[in-house]
């Protein structure tokens, strides 16, 4: 596994994560590195308010990101938190930095400080609204025993890391859950042991997809931890099919398996990822 002080790239499993190492390597300033935040950037910690970025994260981004066309992190997060709780704000090299919040419905530009976003879906506040009803039903059951609800803004979360049997807990709500998702026009996105409750019509994929696209992408590297990932990495077999080749990363680690048999690339959590980040710009900084 890598760390963050090794210089070693990983070997691509696949043929195609191959081509799209190579292709990183041969053309760095054509280059998009986007990444997810929660379990990818920073490691995974009981409360979402206390998550931070890995401590050699923002400097493995920031001797990156000069070296390649730009750097994104795509995260389920309101942009701004992801911002602050990764520190990304005002650091030399990542001027250009862009954060894709609650899945591309938000936009931050280093650039700017500004965060753009669309109009609140209406189907968020009804859903806050009933939702303590909704838990308090299952309490009976001992379904909603030590899980609790992350105000997101533009979605609420319900968090089952903290109860008793956080698995046990995840099942008992998934399926109420997605019924009051779907009764005000919501969707439910599953995660590590987290069910967000939030609006339809943008997903990881569709905001990488127009990410690269925007930059005029020559490759692509899409780092992710998450089932929320899944559709960035949809979205990166998409670009390899129209030429644009890519390298899929896992941040692998116990509690979700379905990234790693898709991935090129598997290393160990956020320390591998770090470490992956540095090796690539000491070689795209070794390169003529
Ligand atoms: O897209 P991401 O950047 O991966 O964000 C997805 C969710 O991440 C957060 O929850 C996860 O991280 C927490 C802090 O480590 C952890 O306690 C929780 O169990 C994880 O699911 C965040 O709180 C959610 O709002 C995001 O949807």
């Amino acid at each position: 596994m890598a760390s963050p002080q090794q210089h070693d790239l990983p070997s691509p499993v696949t043929t195609a994560g191959r081509d799209g190492l190579d292709a990183l390597l041969a053309d760095p300033a054509r280059a998009v590195i986007a990444l997810d935040f929660d379990g990818t950037l920073a490691p995974i910690v009981p409360d979402p308010e206390q998550a931070r970025a890995h401590p050699d994260a923002v400097r493995a981004l920031a001797a990156l990101a000069p070296r390649v066309a730009s750097v994104a992190v795509i995260t389920g997060r309101p942009a701004d938190v992801a911002v602050r709780h990764g520190g990304f704000a005002g650091v030399p090299g990542l001027e250009h930095l862009v954060v894709l919040g609650h899945y591309g419905a938000e936009r931050w530009d280093a650039v700017t400080g500004a965060v753009h976003a669309p109009p609140p879906h209406p189907g968020v506040a009804a859903v806050r609204a009933e939702l303590p009803g909704v838990m308090e039903a299952l309490k009976p059951v001992g379904a909603s025993s030590g899980a609790w609800v992350e105000e997101k803004g533009r979605a609420v979360a319900v968090h089952t890391r903290r109860a008793s049997d956080p698995q046990a807990a995840f099942e008992a709500l998934r399926a109420p859950l997605t019924d009051l998702a779907a009764r005000h026009g919501l969707i439910v996105e599953p995660g590590r042991f987290v069910l967000e409750l939030r609006p339809p019509g943008m997903d990881k994929g569709a905001a990488l997809t127009a990410y690269v696209r925007e930059a005029g992408a020559g490759s692509v590297l899409y780092a992710g931890d998450d089932l929320g990932d899944l559709p960035a990495y949809a979205a990166v077999d998409k670009l390899r099919s129209d030429g644009v080749p890519g390298l899929l990363v896992c941040s692998g680690s116990a509690e979700v398996t379905e990234l790693a048999d898709r991935s090129d690339v598997v290393v160990d959590g956020p320390e591998g990822v770090v470490g992956l980040l540095s090796s690539l710009a000491h070689a795209m900084s070794s390169r003529p």
